[in-house]
């Protein structure tokens, strides 16, 4: 059976890896622009060429410069009611994506320019989560999301911000992550933050292995503790293709794939930010092939112009998946999200495997 972007979209994904300030509508940013006086300093007027401009302005090649369209979001989200409002769309677009559980990450040190306390930042966006899972219910939709705290990693807040992720565990808050320009910030700098987590026996995960390599995941995994990798790409490194067809994995390889590690992949973003040359070169299709614990990720659905149906696209047209191997991605995010275990395997058992087997039945009726 074909795999249609139809199938595609009503099929239940599971996401792991998106930036709230990485996800918003264009209009919805002009909206807010409108309201705090930033519309001049937008770079486009209208909706259409203000989502142009951000893929391309995301699209060149270095992850400092795709990190530098953030400035435009962030801008626009510093009071309680951007806060509500991006939220809000921000579950609404996933679930009508056919998303229904989300983590959805942000840098809550990001979001006080306009004088929003910590607290604050976090209780409006849960707010807007709740909001929009409320409005895709109505729609027949059914999503639960969850927030990551980012700290950015070039910044010192990292444990003010694992302590205000511990306070909100039980209220929204699955668990942390650390994020930003990769190259001369190493996660060791954020070592006090990771050792309190673990303390706590809370969960997190870093951005490892996507603009610099084995270090730098080395360090994520066996220095901080990470339970995940955000993207992990660089993993490929450490895995060598013989003349003869075999692959030999090295030390570092072996143990992701052994302890089960799961890999945030974000197809699209790496494109643009040079991490991976094309779809079909994307280290993704020899993970897979490999059964590391693949995950299928957005990043940033709008500097990448891009859904969780568009990347599984993608990725169908370039390594032809079909509906099974799909749920493989999607059972592995469920798998490896922050939610206790009774939730992940009632999510598996009475979400996407269900859906997946209502959608394989079709051609019986056609
Ligand atoms: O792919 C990424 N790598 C590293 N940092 C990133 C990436 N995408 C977004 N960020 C940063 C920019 C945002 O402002 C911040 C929090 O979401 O996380
Ligand atoms: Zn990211």
């Amino acid at each position: 059976m074909e795999t249609t972007r139809d199938h595609i979209r009503r099929a239940p994904k599971v996401l792991l890896h998106d930036h709230l300030d990485g996800g918003l509508r264009p209009q919805t940013v002009l909206e807010l622009a409108d309201q705090v006086g930033y519309l001049d300093k937008l770079p486009a007027g209208d909706a259409e060429s203000l989502g142009t401009w951000f893929r391309e302005a995301a699209d060149s090649g270095s992850l400092v410069r795709y990190l530098e369209t953030f400035a435009h979001t962030c801008a626009v989200m510093q009071t309680r009611d951007a806060l509500v409002r991006v939220a809000r769309d921000c579950a609404e677009d996933l679930a009508a994506d056919g998303v229904v559980y989300a983590e959805v990450r942000y840098a809550p040190e990001q979001h006080l320019e306009r004088g929003l306390t910590l607290d604050e930042v976090v209780e409006a966006v849960n707010e807007g989560f709740r909001q929009g899972e409320a409005a895709a219910r109505e729609k027949g939709q059914r999503i639960k999301v969850q927030a990551l705290l980012t700290a950015m990693r070039h910044a010192a807040r990292s444990l003010e911000i694992a302590e205000l992720a511990n306070r909100f565990r039980d209220h929204g808050v699955a668990g942390f992550d650390i994020a930003g320009a990769e190259a001369g910030n190493p996660p060791t700098r954020h070592l006090d933050a990771f050792e309190y987590l673990a303390r706590e026996n809370n969960h997190f995960t870093i951005h490892a292995g996507e603009a610099f390599g084995l270090p730098s995941i080395w360090e994520a995994l066996q220095i901080c503790g990470a339970d995940r990798l955000g993207h992990g790409v660089r993993i490929i490194d450490d895995i060598t293709a013989k003349p003869d067809g075999t692959v030999e994995l090295g030390r570092l390889a072996a143990y992701v794939r052994d302890k089960r590690i799961p890999l945030e992949m974000c197809p699209t973003s790496n494109l643009q930010t040079g991490a991976a040359s094309s779809y079909a070169e994307h280290p993704i299709g020899l993970l897979r092939r490999l059964h590391f614990r693949v995950t299928v990720n957005t990043d940033n659905r709008l500097m990448s112009g891009t859904s969780m149906t568009q990347e599984f696209e993608h990725l169908v047209d370039a390594f032809g998946y079909s509906l099974d191997d799909l749920q493989w991605f999607t059972v592995n995010a469920m798998k490896s999200a922050f939610l206790p275990f009774e939730q992940r395997l009632a999510f598996i058992n009475d979400v996407i495997k269900p859906g997946y087997a209502g959608l394989k039945a079709e051609w019986l009726f056609n």
